[in-house]
């Protein structure tokens, strides 16, 4: 199969995981007999000192002329004093804006050999097994105004939290109709007590529940859905909500898997044309010493191999090889609690020495 692969790699340890992901998809390609053309873009950080814009045309090109899109990680404090329109963040909003990518589908599902590591107790996370769909192109993040302003005579600051019905009522339909296909429950997360777009949210998903009557619908204030993430991951199927508190909610879920360094994520586009990006940022604090854990890019990739190639054995190929590396008792650092850890080069290595060897392959 020949497939052209947009790479967005970003800053900090977005280019690091990205580089080695790389690595590991040539070991795919090279096992399966696969063409995958690599095509480099910039974003970020990294895009603002080479070009003066998060997100240069060219790489909005580069995506949409791509089979699929990786993107590692942008942002760091070298440019957090920028103006806002110059700030490594507005590339990342600006290329899910341009390429339409508004569901993220973040699955949180814990590892067997993890379960110990995990911030939670073993018998509470054994066997979870739940995915976020986070809406990802409308909300507080990207409404405006969002500028300082003056408010009874002294400075304040406004963001605008905004939805239209059709951006709510597509990320519910995706969440319905991906229930429909596990275990038929979803929870939709909203601050209805309070918000007039949660209510107007809530609404919608009732008129959307109507169309899916095996589904079982369920509505959590975000507050109460942040404790029971905690308290009972395994009561949830599918979470529906919008951008911001899925961004929170999905950071908080990732500790049930051990790291945040664990969690992949594919953003879907209306246009078929699919971006996949690990949930966590470009972690300064650890960039640069080649520590940061892979996993969440590796399993971007395997996720992009499943929907985007439709390469379901290549995509449990590198998620059994992620399993095996994890079961021979290997940890990156994020992992390792102070103990014996490999470094994200070596994790790659382990995992491409896994595919080379691998039975099953596809013609
Ligand atoms: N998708 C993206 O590009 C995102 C970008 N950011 C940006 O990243 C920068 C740093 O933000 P933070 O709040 O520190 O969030 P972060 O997600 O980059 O890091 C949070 C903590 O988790 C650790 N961590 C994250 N990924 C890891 C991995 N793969 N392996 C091991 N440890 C890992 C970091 O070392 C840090 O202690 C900011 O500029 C922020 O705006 C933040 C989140 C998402
Ligand atoms: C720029 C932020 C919205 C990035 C982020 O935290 C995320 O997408 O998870
Ligand atoms: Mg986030």
């Amino acid at each position: 199969m020949e497939k052209t692969i947009a790479l967005l790699p970003g800053d900090g340890i977005g280019k690091e995981v990205l580089k080695v992901t790389v690595d590991v998809l040539k070991a795919i390609e090279e096992h399966f007999h696969h063409q995958f053309q690599f095509q480099y873009g910039l974003i970020g950080g990294d895009a603002i000192d080479q070009t003066g814009t998060p997100l240069p045309d060219e790489t909005v090109e580069i995506c949409k002329n791509a089979d699929a899109v990786l993107l590692g990680a942008v942002g760091g404090p070298k440019w957090d004093s920028n103006p806002p329109a110059l700030r490594p963040e507005k590339g990342l909003l600006g290329i899910r804006k341009q390429l339409d990518l508004y569901a993220n589908l973040r699955p949180i599902i814990t590892f067997q050999s993890l379960l110990d590591e995990s911030a939670l107790k073993r018998e509470y996370i054994d066997g979870v097994d739940f995915i976020v769909v986070r809406e990802l192109t409308g909300g507080l993040y990207f409404g405006e105004p969002s500028e300082r302003i003056t408010k009874d005579g002294e400075e304040g600051a406004v963001d605008t939290l905004i939805y239209k019905r059709s951006e709510i009522k597509r990320i519910i339909v995706s969440a319905f109709e991906m229930a429909s296909k596990r275990r038929k429950h979803v929870t939709s997360v909203d601050k209805a007590n309070v918000l007039e777009t949660s209510r107007l949210w809530r609404e919608i998903a009732e008129e959307v529940a109507k169309d899916y009557p095996d589904v079982t619908l369920e509505h959590m204030l975000v507050d109460n859905a942040a404790m029971q993430l905690i308290n009972a991951p395994k009561r949830f199927d599918v979470i529906v909500t919008e951008n911001m508190f899925g961004d929170i909610l999905s950071d908080e879920a990732s500790m049930i898997t051990g790291s945040l360094g664990m969690l992949p994520s594919a953003s879907l586009s209306s246009t078929g044309l699919h971006l996949y990006e690990p949930v966590h940022g470009s972690a300064p604090d650890i960039a640069g010493q080649n520590i940061a854990n892979p996993t969440a890019m590796i399993l971007s990739a395997a996720m992009m191999l499943r929907h985007s190639f439709d390469l379901e054995n290549e995509a449990k190929v590198l998620e059994d090889a992620v399993n095996q590396v994890l079961q021979s008792g290997k940890r990156t650092a994020d992992l390792a609690k102070g103990g014996p850890s490999i470094s994200t080069e070596q994790l790659a290595e382990e995992i491409k020495a896994i595919i080379a060897k691998s039975q099953t392959v596809s013609k």
